[in-house]
C-alpha cells in the first residue's frame, strides 16, 4: 500500500530560491490543518531567541515552533518611555496574522502559522520531560502556569506563562523550516544604536555596495519587507534571514519572528519606510499587485479581516487593526508617489538588480 506523503514533506520539497511555497500550493491549506491538529508527540522549550517558546513534534513526523498567548487581544502596547518597544511580549496572534498578510501581499516568505488551543495538561505537560517547564511549573489563580526557561528579562517571576477556562492554551503554530537560517544584519534596525546611523544618513548606497547583498533577489526583498513591519509595526526586525537550505547567497529573505507586531493600531511609525524613501526602488510586479489592494472591494483590510477569520483561533485581532492596514499601505504609497515623482517610473519600479544603476 502507497503510504500517502505528509503534508511538511510537499512543504520542504516546494521551497525555491524565490519563496516559501507556490501561489497555487494546494498543500498549505493541508498543512495549516495537519498543524492544528495532527496528535503532538514531544514538547520541549526551544532555545533560540529572547523569548519562550515551544519545539512541537508531531505524530505525523513535522516539527513546529510554537508561542504560547500571554495577553488578551485588546492588550496593546504603550511604545512610550515607560513601555518601550524591546519590554513588549511577543503575540502568538502576530505570528499567524503575519502569514496572512504576506500570502495577501504576495511575497510567500513567511512560514505557514496557524492558531491551535491545546490542553495544556495532557497535550503539553503529559508529552514532555523538559525540566525547565516541569521545575517551575505552579498554580497561580486557579491556573497551571510556568516560567521555562529564556533570557532573564523574558522569562521570570513576573511572566509566567498559563492555561485559561479550565486547562486551555492558545498557541500559535509555525512550520518549521529547514536550516541552516543565516541571519543577515538590518541595516536599517530599528535598534536605538543602530537607528541613529540610517536616521542621520541615506544608508542605501552603502546597503547596494555590500557584495553580500548583490547577489539574487535580496535587495528588493529587503525593500519589501520593510512595508510588511511598517503595516505590521515591528521594531524587532534586526536582522533578515536567507535559507542555507536552499542558498546561502541567493535565497529570498525569509520572513521569521513576528511575535512583535501588531501591538497598538493606533501607533503609525513612518520611519519603517526608510528603505523605500532612501533607495526609492520596488519590485514593479509587487507595487501593481498591492496597488489593486486599494481598491474598493479588494482592500487589505477587508481581506485580512475575511483571511483571519478562518483561523481556529478567531478573532485574531481586534476591528481596530483592519483600517490600520489601508491607512498604513496609503502612508506607502504616498510614498512611492513621491520618489516616482522625482525620479520616473521606470528608475523606481524595478523588477531586477540589474535594471539599478
Ligand atoms: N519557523 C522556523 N523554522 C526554523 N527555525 C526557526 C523558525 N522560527 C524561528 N526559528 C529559529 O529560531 C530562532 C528564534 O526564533 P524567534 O526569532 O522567533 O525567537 P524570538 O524569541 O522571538 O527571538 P528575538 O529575541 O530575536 O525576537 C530564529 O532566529 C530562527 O533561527
Ligand atoms: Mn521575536
Amino acid at each position: 500500500m502507497l503510504r500517502k506523503v505528509p503534508s511538511w514533506d510537499h512543504f520542504r520539497h516546494g521551497i525555491t530560491l524565490d519563496e516559501m511555497y507556490p501561489r497555487s500550493a494546494r498543500y498549505i491549506p493541508e498543512l495549516l490543518h495537519d498543524l492544528s491538529t495532527e496528535r503532538i508527540v514531544n514538547v520541549s522549550i526551544f532555545k533560540g531567541g529572547t523569548q519562550i517558546k515551544f519545539l512541537l513534534k508531531f505524530a505525523d513526523g513535522n516539527q513546529a515552533i510554537a508561542k504560547p498567548k500571554r495577553h488578551p487581544r485588546d492588550f496593546y502596547w504603550g511604545y512610550n518611555k515607560s513601555h518601550p518597544f524591546w519590554y513588549d511580549d511577543e503575540r502568538h496572534t502576530a505570528e499567524i496574522a503575519s502569514f496572512h498578510l504576506d500570502r495577501i501581499l504576495d511575497y510567500r516568505r513567511v512560514p505557514p502559522c496557524v492558531g491551535r488551543k491545546v490542553n495544556f495538561s495532557t497535550e503539553i505537560l503529559q508529552n514532555s520531560d523538559d525540566s525547565a517547564i516541569y521545575s517551575t511549573l505552579r498554580k497561580q489563580n486557579g491556573n497551571t502556569c510556568f516560567i521555562g526557561n529564556c533570557v532573564k528579562w523574558c522569562c521570570n517571576e513576573d511572566h509566567p506563562v498559563c492555561d485559561e477556562n479550565g486547562g486551555v492554551m492558545e498557541l500559535s503554530v509555525c512550520q518549521m523550516i529547514p536550516w541552516p537560517i543565516h541571519d543577515i544584519e538590518n541595516y536599517w534596525s530599528q535598534g536605538i544604536r543602530e537607528s541613529k546611523v540610517w536616521k542621520n544618513k541615506n544608508v542605501c548606497t552603502d546597503f547596494l555596495n555590500d557584495t553580500k547583498i548583490l547577489k539574487g533577489r535580496f535587495f528588493l526583498d529587503v525593500i519589501e519587507n520593510s512595508l510588511f513591519d511598517h503595516l505590521i509595526v515591528n521594531y524587532d526586525r534586526h536582522h533578515i534571514a536567507k535559507l542555507g537550505f536552499i542558498d546561502k547567497h541567493r535565497s529570498f529573505a525569509a520572513i521569521i519572528d513576528n511575535g512583535k507586531g501588531f501591538g497598538n493600531p493606533f501607533k503609525d511609525d513612518i520611519t519603517f519606510l526608510a528603505p523605500v524613501y532612501q533607495c526609492c526602488r520596488f519590485r514593479n510586479s509587487t507595487y501593481q499587485h498591492i496597488l489593486s489592494l486599494t481598491k474598493e472591494g479588494h482592500k487589505l483590510g477587508d481581506l485580512m479581516k475575511s483571511s483571519l477569520a478562518n483561523d481556529p483561533l478567531a478573532p485574531l485581532l481586534t476591528d481596530e487593526f483592519f483600517p490600520a492596514f489601508d491607512r498604513r499601505l496609503a502612508q506607502f504609497i504616498e510614498v512611492m508617489d513621491k520618489c516616482i515623482e522625482r525620479l520616473g517610473p521606470e528608475t523606481v519600479l524595478v523588477d531586477g538588480l540589474e535594471l539599478i544603476k
